[in-house]
């Protein structure tokens, strides 16, 4: 592409032919018809093939011919990289540096697609892919996954993501590991130069930057979440701080979202994840005249297009990750426990870190039912009232015909917690996406002393597994 918005027009240069002197030249050497004809060649001798043990030409004194061009980067990486080559800041120096970096992206997911593929394109020497084993690529992930493509839903996330890192680069040796376990985390990230931390989870940014920290590899930590993003670079040199400096505890689990849960807009996690992929090009190539964000928080607001950075402290040297006397063996520390307020000391044999599972709210047996029963009930409409209590946006995205929605924050003041005369004969159905808000729900409407009332086991995800495939899954 031509970064030149000049118009292409040619300049007027004078021809050769008005030159005088160039005119002379051509009427001095066109051959006049009075020059005789050419003499006929003499018959060539037949070809004949010198025996191999004989050099053609004889031995020479000469040197050797002068090479034609001269540059550190083979021919193809000059061509392929020259857009960031004719950058004074980066250029063959920074290139060249990172033709030798190896760097790590744990998560192929919302960050870790853009990140890969600039990293790819750029050249670092070795990329190493990370996911979890039986993470596959969905539907759902494509509006911001952008490694990833319709033709390989249902393809391993690692594969994929290879597959896009590849076809944007074949000059990359690619590295994949589907997994990422406590107990192989800082073998594996002292292999790297660089790592990016583009997980989803607060155990995996604390394994992450524990392993970061006891391997003294610079992590490049992002996260980001419905129109919101941040970014910041730990681990890097003595008064950088590591995750656990900034953030000694984790939050309470409540605190903690999701884009599955609270959803994202696709360029939001692309904004902070080729933000990633340029501080690691700034790590790994010691690029001049750049700082990196080390020791900074950057802030990123979609809905205001707003970026803010924020000083962090530098590193705690009482810190049981990166301080003076580290206490934590990576290797045997319970993540999960750990993450969800627990103690994390006792060992947990490498179990690779999920996400929790939803806690069953107690006191509810024999009141839930399942999605097959809820369709048997379904086929008397005058039997029962549905009440959808997910959220308004999640209602307009998809709902049960009859359902009639009520948010569960607004339920306790609807109305829709009392019982009608008609209690005998019909009963109160609530449902939700998975199951975990009708329980809430349910718990409320059996403390204010609903009788007939139930809610559906794995609500409209297990309508959609166990009862109509054509209800949209999300
Ligand atoms: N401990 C871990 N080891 C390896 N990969 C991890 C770990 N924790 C999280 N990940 C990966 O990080 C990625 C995070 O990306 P993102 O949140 O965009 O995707 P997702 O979880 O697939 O999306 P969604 O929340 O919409 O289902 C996921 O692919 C997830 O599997
Ligand atoms: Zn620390």
């Amino acid at each position: 592409m031509r970064c030149n918005a000049w118009p292409n027009a040619r300049r007027a240069k004078p021809h050769h032919c008005y030159n005088p002197e160039y005119v002379l030249f051509f009427l001095i050497r066109t051959p006049s018809s009075t020059t005789p004809p050419p003499l006929p060649h003499p018959p060539l001798p037949p070809i004949s093939t010198p025996p191999s043990h004989i050099h053609p030409f004889p031995p020479t004194t000469h040197p050797p011919p002068r090479p034609t061009m001269s540059t550190p980067l083979p021919p193809s990486s000059v061509e392929r990289y020259s857009r960031q080559l004719l950058l004074p800041t980066f250029g063959v120096r920074a290139q060249t540096k990172l033709q030798t970096s190896r760097a790590l992206i744990v998560g192929c997911g919302g960050l870790g697609s853009p990140a890969l593929l600039y990293l790819a394109g750029a050249g670092v020497s070795v990329l190493g892919l990370v996911d979890r084993p039986h993470d596959v690529v969905d539907r759902s992930n494509l509006h911001r996954q952008i490694a990833h493509a319709d033709a390989r839903v249902g393809q391993s996330k690692v594969a994929s993501a290879a597959a896009a890192a590849r076809a944007l680069n074949p000059h990359v040796v690619i590295e994949t590991h589907a997994e990422f376990v406590a107990r192989n985390a800082v073998e594996l990230v002292s292999t790297y130069h660089v790592v990016l931390d583009c997980t989803d989870n607060v155990a995996a940014r604390y394994l992450v930057s524990d392993a970061c920290a006891a391997a003294k590899v610079p992590l490049v930590s992002g996260a980001a979440i419905g129109m919101e993003g941040q970014l910041t670079v730990y681990c890097a040199g003595a008064d950088t701080p590591c995750y656990r400096c900034v953030f000694p505890a984790p939050p309470p689990p409540s605190c903690v979202g999701s884009c599955d849960a609270a959803g994202v807009l696709g360029p939001v996690p692309g904004v902070i994840g080729t933000m990633q992929a340029l501080e690691a090009l700034k790590l790994l190539g010691g690029i001049e005249k750049t700082t990196t964000l080390r020791r900074k928080l950057l802030l990123f607001d979609a809905a205001d297009s707003a970026f803010r950075t924020v000083k962090l402290r530098p590193r705690a040297r009482e810190c049981p990750a990166c301080g003076d006397e580290p206490s934590i063996e990576v290797a045997r520390f319970a993540y999960e426990a750990f993450a969800l307020g627990r103690d994390g000391k006792a060992p947990v044999g490498g179990v690779t870190v999920e996400a929790p599972a939803a806690n069953a709210v107690p006191g509810l047996d024999g009141l839930r039912i399942s999605a097959e029963k809820f369709a048997g009930i379904r086929k008397d409409a005058s039997k029962y009232r549905l009440i959808d209590v997910r959220p308004e946006a999640e209602f307009a995205m998809c709902h049960l015909e009859e359902a009639k929605s009520y948010p569960l924050a607004d339920l306790p003041s609807s109305g829709v917690l009392v019982e009608g005369d008609d209690a005998d004969t019909v009963q109160t159905i609530f449902i939700c996406r998975r199951g975990n808000s009708s329980q809430k729900a349910l718990k409320l409407a059996v403390e204010r002393g609903m009788q007939n009332a139930v809610d559906v086991i794995g609500g409209l995800q297990s309508w959609h597994h166990k009862v109509d495939a054509n209800f949209p899954l999300y």
